[in-house]
């Protein structure tokens, strides 16, 4: 019988050579911590220390390690893609690897995969992806027109009336923009509204549902008993109120023959092969989406009040062109560069998604000789990318619409006007226009966002007629008598908070009133 004192000491050290070399060997074809893109490493399992802003954070490191970062966070691997080519290398080119989402368990609990913006690629995520571009699509939205103007002219005359709560006005005006394209209901008059309430904590919950908490990171505690995971109970008892709250709602609004959201998703039902509970989640997500246009208008107030030279640069366009008879419309939209640059130049400056939605790798996959195991988590920093000096210039933390506009006083033409997405926006001689790109506002992979049309008319309708009607000025401090300048450095995360002044530029109110006359719904 054989045994290991038969092994001469010559033989065992050439076995044990050979048992290093293909362990390294096959570790690295596994991709051992050396063949994974570079990042900082921190410590055991916690990983780097990440800040409230980690797409800083990622800008910040990948000066050291590069435009792919790769770093373990609890755990899990996460790479990040600093530049844009290669987050369309992986993110567009091989999408089909990197489509899936991060599993949150306490969003299965919450939604049963039914939240549109964390489907993962798959037969539902066609079918909602299918659904909304009939609404959604250059073309389709051109259906919402009237509901944003009237939207922004309500806005504009409620600021006038009382400036105070600005932002709860924009916190309102996002959410019944949405809950009339949706549901073709009237405006909503108050914050306080019951529906307007009823999104709000529905946009929190979604979020919360994808916020990371102790049981992301011991999945095994859901299957404890369940009076040890009363947690569990409650999240399914909310998805089947909410599931039932939603399903009135496009009972009650959705059987209308009006071109909002929820009639077509009802009207088309056997087309789109969507079941009614999964409709009316739909409806529902789409309609949550107003917090990001809500977050872009509060950034809108401080861009101006911070830049009244631009402010007046958009009003001067806007006296040339519209004049003082009558408000603009969608139809000025093409005489109106500025404004377009304005609307441009907000959401390159405080990215609205910094990065993304997450994207889960498939399978193994190599880029650029490193080693990207399956399940790692991809994250696009289009916070950084619209910040690439090459294709911005030197002062791309200043909100500064100019940059958009070219020396005949057009609009430069953006990357989403461009086919394949490869347009320089403003090459210097050593740059490979190829190789740039202008805005990543919205990503341009294949999960990018739906609503990218919808939210850039409702930002430009927003913008023309609030300073068609207002000039928005710093409120000035009475010890010092100098005007409260926002911080402009501040994130999301710290809460936009600033006085505004109001001074109306219309000839009278009763203007603003005759406007109200327009079509009250589809
Ligand atoms: C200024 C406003 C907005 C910005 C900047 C924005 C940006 C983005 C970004 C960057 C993504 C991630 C794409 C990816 O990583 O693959 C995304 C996805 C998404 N957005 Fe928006 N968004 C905005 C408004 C909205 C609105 C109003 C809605 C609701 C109608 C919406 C619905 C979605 C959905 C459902 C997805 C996921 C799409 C998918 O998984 O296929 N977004 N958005």
């Amino acid at each position: 019988m054989f045994s290991v004192n038969d092994i001469s000491p010559l033989t065992f050290a050439a076995t044990a050579g050979i048992l290093v070399v293909s362990y390294a060997y096959s570790s690295l074809a596994k991709g051992s911590r050396g063949n994974h893109p570079p990042g900082p490493i921190g410590l055991p399992f916690f990983g780097p220390r990440l800040s409230s802003t980690p797409w800083k954070d990622f800008a910040e490191w990948g000066k050291n390690y590069g435009d792919i970062l790769y770093i373990k966070s609890y755990g899990k691997g996460i790479m990040v893609l600093n530049s844009h080519p290669a987050a369309v290398d992986l993110l567009d080119r091989r999408g089909s690897n990197y489509s899936d989402r991060q599993t949150f368990i306490m969003n299965e609990y919450l939604t049963r995969g039914l939240s549109f913006g964390m489907v993962n690629v798959g037969d539902m995520w066609r079918k909602m992806r299918r659904a909304s571009h009939e609404c959604l699509s250059k073309t389709g939205v051109t259906r919402y027109y009237h509901v944003q103007e009237r939207e922004a002219l309500i806005f504009t005359q409620n600021l006038l009336c009382d400036s105070s709560k600005w932002n709860q006005e924009v916190a309102r005006t996002a959410a019944s923009g949405m809950l009339t394209a949706v549901y073709d209901l009237p405006p909503r008059e108050s914050i306080n509204d019951p529906l307007v309430s009823k999104f709000n904590d529905f946009h929190e919950i979604l979020i919360s549902a994808v916020t990371p908490g102790l049981i992301e990171y011991s999945p095994w505690l859901q299957y404890l008993p369940s009076f040890l995971t009363p947690w569990k109970t409650k999240a399914q008892h909310r998805f089947l109120e909410l599931s039932s709250f939603f399903g009135e709602l496009m009972q009650d609004h959705g059987e209308q023959e009006s071109s909002a959201f929820a009639p077509f998703l009802i009207r088309e039902k056997d087309k789109l092969g969507l079941s009614d509970t999964e409709s009316a989640w739909l409806a529902a997500t789409v309609v949550a989406g107003f917090g990001s246009n809500n977050e872009a208008l509060l950034w809108l107030f401080l861009a101006l009040i911070a830049h009244p030279e631009k402010q007046q640069k958009c009003q001067e366009e806007l006296d040339a062109i519209v004049g003082h008879s009558r408000m603009p419309t969608f139809e000025d939209r093409d005489n109106l560069p500025y404004i377009r640059a304005t609307a441009r130049e907000l959401l390159r400056w405080k990215a609205i998604s910094p990065l993304g939605t997450e994207h889960v790798s498939k399978e193994d996959d190599w880029y650029q000789g490193y080693f990207i195991p399956k399940g790692t988590m991809c994250l696009a920093n289009l916070w950084l990318m619209n910040r690439n000096r090459e294709v911005y210039g030197d002062d791309v933390e200043e909100f500064n619409p100019d940059r958009f506009i070219d020396s005949e006083g057009k609009l430069k033409p953006s990357i989403s006007d461009t086919k394949d997405g490869t347009l320089c926006f403003n090459p210097g001689p050593s740059v490979n226009s190829a190789q740039h790109y202008n805005i990543s506002l919205f990503c341009h992979f294949r999960s990018m966002c739906p609503a990218r049309h919808l939210s850039n008319d409702i930002i430009f309708i927003f913008i023309a007629r609030l300073l068609w009607a207002v000039k928005l000025s710093a409120v000035v401090d009475k010890t010092t008598g100098c005007p409260i300048i926002p911080d402009l450095t501040a994130t999301i995360v710290d809460g936009v908070k600033t006085q505004v002044t109001l001074i109306p530029r219309v000839i009278s109110d009763e203007l603003l009133t005759s406007h109200m006359q327009t079509p009250a719904s589809f």
